[in-house]
């Protein structure tokens, strides 16, 4: 059985007064049924991890470099999150992918950086809107997330899959129940083939526009695992309507 996983995804979003909505969240799900997940900017890593230290709100960042150190202007290692007090990493989102032309191999090398330095990886896949009409949904999820991972370190507790579709981000747009299925089938199946039972207790998170509103069908569709959420995570109250309609939901 897997342990459901409620993400948060603030992206470039949080000043250091919006720390208080960590602590809100903290304090509102003392001993959770499910695994929570906060990822602030960068800024706000260390005094978010000291903020929720001590209850069941993990904190986690939203982009690392491959490399452990160096010279890399504005860049942040794997091993420097984990230093800040983060447990898990977002690699290769959409806003990523598109913003700074990252690629599935590039992606891959983050994600051996993260597994390297004890972090859990949150991989992102997900197909633009051009590429669902043209009918290529579920073979350019694929190819992302074969190129995306690595051969070596793939577990449960390593590894993380968020299926965002790219024109469900931030749109109040949700694909239908069905479409989230056959991606998340999808991508089930294709872990199960590379990984073997290993990939059973992989988590497959869905992402885009999940709202108090919406949260409770989707958890309830098949092989969906929680959620990455942005714009609603941002809001503890929000959040927490959501990670209440995980902690409701069927066991996967
Ligand atoms: O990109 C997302 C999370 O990573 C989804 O963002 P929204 O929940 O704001 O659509």
């Amino acid at each position: 059985m897997r342990r459901k996983l409620a993400a948060g995804n603030w992206k470039m979003n949080g000043l250091s007064g919006a720390l208080g909505e960590a602590v809100a969240l903290a304090a509102a799900h003392p001993a959770p049924g499910i695994d929570i997940l906060l990822c602030p900017p960068a800024t706000l890593l260390d005094r978010m991890a000291d903020s929720v230290h001590g209850s069941k709100v993990a904190v986690g960042g939203q982009d690392c470099h491959p490399l452990v150190s160096g010279a890399h202007t504005g860049d942040i290692s794997a091993e420097m999150l984990a230093d800040a007090g983060a447990s898990y990493v977002i690699l290769g989102h959409s806003e990523r992918r598109a913003d700074h032309g990252e690629t599935d191999a590039l992606i891959r090398a983050k994600t051996e950086a993260a597994l390297a330095a004890g972090l859990a990886a949150v991989v992102c896949v997900g197909e633009t809107e051009a590429q669902r009409d043209a009918g290529e949904t579920l073979a350019v999820v694929g190819a992302q997330l074969s190129g995306s991972l690595p051969d070596a370190g793939v577990t449960a507790e390593t590894v993380v899959v968020a299926y965002e579709p790219v024109w469900a981000i931030g749109t109040g747009r949700v694909p239908t129940l069905e479409q989230i299925a056959e991606v998340h089938d999808s991508l089930r199946a294709a872990l199960k083939d590379r990984f073997g039972a290993a990939a059973d207790g992989i988590r497959l998170l869905y992402g885009g526009s999940v709202k108090p509103g919406n949260a409770a069908e989707i958890f309830a569709t098949s092989n969906v695992d929680g959620a990455l959420v942005g714009g609603a995570s941002l809001k503890a109250s929000d959040f927490s309507a959501i990670i209440a309609a995980l902690e409701a939901a069927p066991a996967a």
